[in-house]
């Protein structure tokens, strides 16, 4: 019996686009039909629940005709405003069998990364779930460019949960689970039932990447199970196509693999900073600073780093690594990449010197920093 499965009040269910699309044939009614029902059962025993929905471009590419999923951006965004059109179409219909009602949810990185945009997110994601409307939440596809694009829907996902604050997150997947060798190439490989999210040894099994419509593998399921673990998340990757899959988990039956959070969790402010992915520069630390940062919980002052790298501006996310090149922490810049190359080294009290000018005396605050 799995209680934290069974006693999760909040889940978060995520469908990946070679389970949604029976592999590339057009969106798979019937199977969308069952989830949905398995979906209403849960919600009728009180959890409340938010779909991450992929399919949008392999039904896209269905609906063209397209074979092989394009590599050009413009072809992938067409695609997916075509299919996300069928998919939003065929949950609110198969929904509305039950009497329940959906909600569309698009979103991109930048939504998240925005404070503001992201509280709003926040609010109105708990207000469908207050009204018992299923959001279906997929990334805004036909907007995002490589630097803001989530890219496959693990990750976003995970940060839905994050968002919501769920207890469960549910990747349907078209394997049982997480296997110790990837299976298309290890006929032998076994399903790893349990395990801590942050267990380094995951990291070899889950190597390989996603299929030819999914874009994630177990990789990004893997990360998503660590990110989701920041909100105190337990994830389970599970084969979509197990029969009544969802009402067996709810019903604590050991399914798939359930991936445990290790720590505490993580204040909502750090959670939202750890959801920033993109990252735009490198500050190199001395050791002093490291220990500062590492042991005393401080903020990072100017005259700790040792080089600047990339270009970043005020207010962006940047890594810091140890002189070993090791990350260490990361967390939002006080200054540009460029006037950060001329007060490294040096004392707070110099920076108005330097600059004309002082924002803050810290280069990072540590509110604003998350060790790694
Ligand atoms: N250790 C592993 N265990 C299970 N599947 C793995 C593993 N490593 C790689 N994979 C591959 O990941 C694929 C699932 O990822 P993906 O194609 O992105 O699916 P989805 O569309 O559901 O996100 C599986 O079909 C499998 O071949
Ligand atoms: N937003 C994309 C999903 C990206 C993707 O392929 O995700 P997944 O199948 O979950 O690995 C779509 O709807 O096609």
């Amino acid at each position: 019996m799995r209680s934290k499965v069974t006693g999760a009040q909040r889940w978060v269910v995520k469908i990946g686009s070679a389970l949604l699309t029976a592999d590339g044939k057009g969106l798979d009614r019937a199977a969308m039909g069952v989830w949905v029902e398995q979906m209403v059962a849960l919600h009728e025993a009180g959890v409340e629940l938010v779909l991450v929905s992929s399919g949008a471009v392999a039904a896209g590419m269905s609906r063209l005709g397209w074979a092989k999923r394009p590599s050009a951006m413009n072809e992938l965004q067409a695609a997916a405003s075509i299919g996300q059109m069928g998919l939003v179409q065929a949950w609110e219909s198969s929904f509305a069998e039950h009497g329940r009602h959906t909600a569309q949810i698009l979103l991109t990185h930048d939504d998240l990364s925005d404070r503001k945009r992201y509280l709003n997110a926040r609010s109105t994601l708990r207000t469908l779930v207050e009204l018992g409307v299923v959001p279906v939440i997929n990334e805004n596809d036909t907007v995002v460019t490589d630097e803001i694009r989530f890219g496959d829907n693990d990750t976003l996902a995970a940060l839905v949960a994050n968002l919501v604050e769920a207890d469960l997150l549910v990747i349907l997947t078209d394997r049982d689970g997480m296997f110790d060798a990837d299976p298309r190439n290890n006929p032998d490989a076994q399903l790893i039932y349990e395990a801590r999210a942050d267990d380094p040894s995951l990291d070899a099994v889950a190597g390989g990447t996603g299929g030819a419509l999914g874009r994630g593998g177990m990789q990004t399921k893997l990360r998503a199970a660590r990110l989701a673990a920041r909100s105190g998340a337990h994830t389970i990757i599970v084969g979509g196509r197990l029969e009544r899959v969802l009402d067996r988990l709810k019903a604590g039956e050991r399914l798939g693999t359930l991936l445990s959070p290790e720590r505490g969790m993580l204040a909502a402010r750090k959670q939202w900073l750890a959801g920033h992915l993109q990252t735009r520069g490198t500050l190199v630390l001395d050791d002093g600073a490291v220990k500062a940062l590492r042991q005393a919980n401080k903020s990072l002052l100017p005259v700790g780093v040792k080089t600047v790298q990339g270009s970043f501006r005020r207010g962006e996310m940047v890594v810091c690594v140890g002189p070993d090149g090791l990350e260490v922490a990361r967390g939002l810049a006080n200054y540009s990449a460029l006037e950060a190359q001329k007060i490294i080294g040096q004392s707070s009290e110099a920076i108005e010197g330097l600059l004309g000018y002082i924002a803050e005396p810290e280069l990072v605050h540590r509110d604003n920093l998350i060790l790694v």
